[in-house]
């Protein structure tokens, strides 16, 4: 079985995605992880030391690989609005789960975690972190088969609710 998250920064994919991957006994592949362990970077020191483009360049070879794996892809957040990476998912027969969150929700989330792990957050603030989710929304509806709302729901429920929407979708398909 596979399965692609998309969703901007802080709408919970690697959390999500790895709790699914439990629940459906599947494994779970996180493009940032990935991305860290091949290149040897965290991603904000790769960030500052090879910037951004290089960052996308890199992160494109690992999701044309990860694309080759089973189970669940949990993407960057940035990974799907880049037109390469666009083009190769729209066309991948991989159903596709878009996890919506708001901006209040986005906020909240991140700057509970540590801002300095997300090198665009600390690079745009506040104000320009959600100016880029609002650029990007267009394009991960484009691609969702799936769209969640994961705004004041736990992890638990959020997975709940991706096995019977797949469920249905499966049954539409
Ligand atoms: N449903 C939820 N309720 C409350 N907190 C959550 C929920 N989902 C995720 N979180 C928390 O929000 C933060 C961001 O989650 P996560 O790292 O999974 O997001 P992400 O979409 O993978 O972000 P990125 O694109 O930067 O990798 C984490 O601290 C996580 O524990
Ligand atoms: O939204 C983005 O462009 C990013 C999200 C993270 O998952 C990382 O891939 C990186 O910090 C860039
Ligand atoms: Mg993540």
């Amino acid at each position: 079985m596979k399965l692609i998250l998309i969703g901007f920064m802080g709408s919970g994919k690697s959390t999500i995605a790895d709790a699914l991957s439990h629940k459906l006994a599947i494994e779970h592949h996180d493009l940032d992880q990935l991305i860290e362990k091949q290149s040897g970077f965290k991603i904000p020191a790769y960030f500052e030391q090879f910037g951004e483009a290089q960052f996308r360049e890199f992160e494109h070879q690992t999701l044309i690989d990860a694309l080759e794996l089973d189970g669940i892809v949990s993407t960057g957040g940035g990974t799907p609005v880049q037109d390469a990476n666009f083009d190769l998912l729209v066309q991948h027969p991989t159903p596709t789960v878009f996890l919506n969150a708001t901006d209040e929700t986005v906020l909240k989330r991140l700057l509970k975690d540590d801002v300095e792990s997300r090198p665009l957050f600390q690079e745009l603030g506040a104000t320009g972190l959600i100016e880029l989710k609002h650029a990007r929304q267009p394009k991960y509806e484009q691609l969702a088969d799936i769209i969640i709302d994961v705004n004041d729901k736990t992890p638990a429920q959020i997975v709940d609710e991706i096995v019977n929407q797949l469920n249905q979708y499966q049954l539409e398909h």
